[in-house]
């Protein structure tokens, strides 16, 4: 066997020369954060991130490096680097009820930008483990919801709606109370109710991304409720958490909701299912003659299966869902005659 262990000493090396130059690049760009914060100024500047794209896309082509490599690295800095520069002046005392995959990417953000955070939950254990992984608490629910100030509600809609939190609710009088429920209608009303009856300030959110940790410079949409008042406490909080917040209302919400998800999930519930049908009938596997943007697809269509739950739920309640989806098959229907008449033009000619 030849020897490779020199190799792999030069190589361990190189690797501590990476990660010093990483730190140094961190330390540098807390700083930028530090002058941003004096400033006002935003923390994404996109501006910026497509010129240092640029310049290490030629200095990568100089050293033989594909681009393809610095188009999946760099985003990756760039995020953590934003992560860094994150430093909201008002650390918050924040309760996270709940402890599935959404609370597990909230508390990794908030917990990273140093606002207090608490777990809570009917399980304590599940709670306790989530805390801990972000090194942060976990609390039983009567005294966590004393404690915060703002509540996030991050369990099932069909939860918030059954009763559970029937005890807990009349605990965040005075405080503010969010849910991030994708499907809106019945949540929004039931928790809108139950602020009016129990003096707390609703206001309802939808993080517009997936169980990602440390989700910085994603989007999340802000929906202002007859209790909320004035909401420019809450689009600060998730603004200097790192999120990009839009403001909307519930009817503008669920009809933008309509096409994002709606639309969209359905067309991928169908194609998947045509795609299995299909290719059984005809007794190929089109998995082996994969092309780009059939792995592509696949992958999205693999994670609608395995979101199938909410995303059903999305189906069934968003109140638009019949109208686009009918609007949906009739569209295909078009496009397929579309290709039809082409074809026959073609052939006349
Ligand atoms: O130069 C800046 O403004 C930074 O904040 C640093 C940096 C980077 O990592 O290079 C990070 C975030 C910005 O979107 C642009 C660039």
């Amino acid at each position: 066997m030849t020897d490779i262990s020199w190799v792999r000493e030069e190589i361990d090396k190189v690797d501590e020369q990476i990660l010093s130059l990483i730190s140094l690049r961190f330390k540098l760009v807390g700083e930028v954060g530090k002058i941003k914060q004096k400033d006002g100024r935003t923390i994404t500047d996109k501006r910026r991130e497509n010129e240092v794209m640029e310049k290490w896309i030629s200095r990568a082509r100089g050293l033989g490096i594909p681009e393809s490599f610095v188009k999946s690295i760099l985003p990756l800095i760039f995020s953590y680097s934003k992560m860094l520069e994150l430093n909201p002046d008002e650390k918050r005392r924040v309760v996270i009820l709940g402890y599935g995959g959404m609370a597990r990417s909230l508390t990794s953000l908030l917990s990273l930008v140093g606002h207090e955070v608490v777990i809570t939950g009917r399980n304590l254990q599940r709670a306790s483990n989530l805390a801990s992984e972000f090194r942060t608490v976990s609390m039983n629910m009567k005294d966590a919801l004393k404690w915060g100030e703002f509540i996030i509600v991050a369990i099932p809609p069909a939860a918030i709606v059954s009763g559970f939190l029937d005890n807990v609710l009349p605990l965040a009088r005075g405080k503010t109370l969010m849910d991030i429920s994708s499907s809106k209608n019945y949540v929004f009303s039931f928790l809108e109710k139950a602020s009016v009856e129990n003096g707390f300030r609703f206001v309802s959110t939808h993080p517009l991304f997936g169980p990602s940790l440390y989700p910085v410079g994603e989007k999340i949409a802000i929906i202002p409720s007859s209790t909320s008042t004035n909401i420019n406490d809450v689009i600060e909080f998730w603004r200097k958490s790192g999120l990009s917040v839009i403001e909307t209302d519930p009817d503008s919400h669920e009809k933008a909701m309509s096409i994002v998800q709606v639309l969209v999930h359905f067309y991928m519930m169908g194609l998947s299912k045509a795609i299995d049908e299909i290719s059984s009938e005809m007794g190929v596997n089109p998995s082996d003659f994969e092309t780009t943007n059939f792995r592509e697809v696949s992958k999205s269509l693999q994670r609608v299966n395995y979101l199938k739950d909410v995303i059903m739920e999305i189906q069934e309640n968003n109140p638009y869902s019949r109208q686009v989806r009918e609007a949906g098959i009739d569209t295909l229907k078009r496009v397929n005659e579309e290709i039809n008449l082409k074809k026959g033009k073609e052939n006349k000619t």
